[in-house]
């Protein structure tokens, strides 16, 4: 599903060379759900920016379900993030002048899916993540919780190959975090969806089967577990 094949990146600013990804190796197979963990500077954003196709990697390979990302065209690249991938921000990204349920329909808006179609699709995905009743409301009227229960429905809509939240639950108190946290884990478990949540916060690392930690760039740590998460 999303292989990632000896990735190194730097940065070059004036000439000047910051190396930033060493050498990662790791693969995460339809339907899992991994943490993406490592404290501020690690590498985290530019790995995930990487997997998200909107940077090439230095040297490398990124596969989605087959294809090498970093030999997409740029309009490849624009088409495969719009259908294969959906996004979940730390800050929600919500449109605040179209209601909850015109941003869940939004990116099916520009795949010029009929309107009945994408109704249908918006409100049972708000049913699914527990706010079915608040679909005609305004971003502005819902909590930081529901907010990201919108964002969530939005990155499902297109029905990704894979999602990727970025600090899913950074803006939010700690029981809102595990209600977040919880929603993700049933979404991945009855919908089979494969989610990579990247985090600095062991907490929230440490609730899915698989925690990969960066380190330095480094990838320092892949761990599994059977059991019960905590
Ligand atoms: N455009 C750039 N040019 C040079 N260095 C960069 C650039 N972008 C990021 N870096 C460096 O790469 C390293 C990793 O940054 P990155 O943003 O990927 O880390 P992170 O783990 O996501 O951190 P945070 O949790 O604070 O967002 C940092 O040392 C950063 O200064």
């Amino acid at each position: 599903m999303l292989a990632v094949e000896r990735l190194s990146h730097w940065f070059v600013n004036g000439g000047e060379e910051t190396p930033v990804l060493h050498n990662i190796h790791f693969t995460v197979e339809k339907g899992e759900i991994i943490a993406l963990l490592g404290s501020s500077g690690s590498g985290k954003s530019t790995l995930l920016n990487l997997m998200a196709g909107l940077m090439k990697p230095s040297k490398g390979s990124i596969l989605i379900n087959g294809h090498p990302i970093e030999k997409m065209t740029e309009n490849q690249l624009a088409e495969f993030r719009r259908t294969q991938i959906g996004f979940i921000f730390q800050a929600y990204e919500l449109i605040p002048h179209l209601t909850v349920r015109e941003n869940v329909e939004l990116p099916l808006v520009f795949q010029g899916i009929k309107a009945k179609l994408r109704k249908e699709k918006a409100l049972f995905l708000l049913a699914k993540v527990g706010i079915g009743e608040k679909s005609e409301l305004f971003p502005s009227q819902l909590s930081g919780g529901q907010q990201q229960r919108v964002s969530i429905a939005r990155s499902l809509i297109t029905e990704p190959a894979i999602v990727f939240a970025d600090e899913p639950t950074g803006n939010l108190d700690t029981k809102t975090e595990k209600e977040i946290i919880d929603l993700i884990i049933e979404l991945n478990s009855t919908l089979s969806i494969t989610f990579v949540i990247v985090t600095h916060e062991l907490e929230v690392a440490k609730r899915t089967r698989r925690v990969i930690q960066l380190r330095d760039g480094f990838l320092v740590e892949d761990a599994s577990w059977a059991g019960e998460p905590e």
